[in-house]
C-alpha cells in the first residue's frame, strides 16, 4: 500500500476548554504532489484539519503524519495562505514575502542571494497583479490585495507543502478566477502537496483532484470524491455539463449534511 505525503488516521481534535471534539475520525492520505479540497458547512472544522497537518495543532486521537514525520518538523518545506492575511504591518509587501526565503535561507545565506531572492519576489508579484504595490506596507493595500500578497509569500519559496485556507475569500470573482489559473500553473510546474480549504464548490472542483466532504461539528468525512477532469482546467470548462455535474453532486452532500443537521435541532417559536 503506497504511503501518502499528507496521512490522516483517525485523527481527532479536541480544543483545550471544549467539551466536544472540533473533528473526529479523520482518515485522509495525500499522495506527493496531489491536490485536495477541504469543504463543508461553516463551523465542520475544515481549518481545524489544516491546522493538524500544519502542525499548529496536535491530534487529540489517531494519528497525523507530513512527509512520514511529524507534522510542522520542516517549517521552512510549508507555504501557508489563511483567510485572514497575516501579513506584518511594519515590512513592506516585498519585505514581508521575502520572510519564508530569510528562515528557509538563515541570515548569511539570505544575504548572499538577497539581489536574486529580490527579482524572483517581484516577478511573482507582478505575476499576481501586484508589481506596483512592492513598496507599499500592509496597511496601504485593500483585503484582496493583502492576500494576493499572502499567497505570494506562501509560493516564494516554491514549498513542498502548501496549505491553503479560503485564500481567495476577499477577493472579486473574476480576479479569483484569475487565481485559480495562476495557482493552477504553479500547481502544474512545482507540484507542491496541496489542501485547499475552501466554500466555493467551483473552485473546489477546479483546483483539486480529490474533494472530501465535512459534515457538520463535530466534523466528519461523509464523502470523497475524485474529480476525473483533464488540466488544465478553465473558467469556461467550469460551465462544461462534467464539471457542473460534479459541482451539483458535492452540493447535493452538503445539502444533505445541513439538513441533516437541521433535524438534530430542537424547534423554535
Ligand atoms: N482555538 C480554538 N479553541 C476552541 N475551539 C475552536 C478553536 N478554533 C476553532 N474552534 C472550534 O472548532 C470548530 C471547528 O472550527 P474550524 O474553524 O476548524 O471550522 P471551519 O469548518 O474551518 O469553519 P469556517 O468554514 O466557518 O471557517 C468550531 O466549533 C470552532 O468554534
Amino acid at each position: 500500500m503506497s504511503v501518502g505525503f499528507i496521512e490522516l488516521d483517525q485523527a481527532t481534535l479536541r480544543y483545550p476548554r471544549s467539551e466536544t471534539p472540533a473533528v473526529v475520525d479523520i482518515s485522509l492520505s495525500v499522495p506527493s504532489g496531489g491536490s485536495v479540497a477541504l469543504v463543508g458547512p461553516s463551523g465542520c472544522g475544515k481549518s481545524s484539519v489544516l491546522r493538524l497537518i500544519a502542525g499548529l495543532e496536535t491530534a487529540t486521537g489517531g494519528r497525523v503524519t507530513v512527509g512520514g514525520g511529524a507534522p510542522g518538523a520542516a517549517r521552512g518545506a510549508v507555504g501557508v495562505a489563511f483567510q485572514k492575511s497575516t501579513m506584518l504591518d511594519w515590512r513592506t509587501v516585498l519585505d514581508n514575502v521575502l520572510l519564508p526565503l530569510e528562515v528557509v535561507s538563515g541570515p548569511t545565506g539570505f544575504r548572499a542571494r538577497r539581489a536574486e531572492y529580490r527579482e524572483r519576489a517581484l516577478a511573482l508579484l507582478a505575476r499576481l497583479g501586484l508589481g506596483e504595490y512592492a513598496h507599499r506596507y500592509p496597511w496601504e493595500m485593500s483585503g484582496g490585495m493583502q492576500q494576493r500578497a499572502s499567497l505570494c509569500r506562501a509560493l516564494i519559496h516554491e514549498p513542498d507543502l502548501l496549505l491553503l485556507d479560503e485564500p481567495f475569500a476577499a477577493l472579486d470573482a473574476f480576479t479569483r478566477e484569475d487565481l485559480w489559473g495562476l495557482v493552477q500553473s504553479i500547481w502544474q510546474e512545482r507540484r507542491p502537496t496541496t489542501v485547499l480549504v475552501t466554500h466555493d464548490l467551483r473552485e473546489a472542483v477546479y483546483l483539486a483532484d480529490t474533494v472530501y466532504v465535512f459534515s457538520k461539528g463535530p466534523g466528519r468525512i461523509v464523502h470523497r470524491e475524485a474529480i476525473d477532469l483533464p488540466r488544465p482546467r478553465t473558467v469556461e470548462g467550469t460551465f462544461e455539463p462534467a464539471f457542473v455535474e460534479y459541482v451539483q453532486r458535492l452540493r447535493g452532500h452538503i445539502v444533505e449534511v445541513r439538513e441533516t443537521d437541521a433535524d438534530k435541532e430542537p424547534a423554535h417559536g
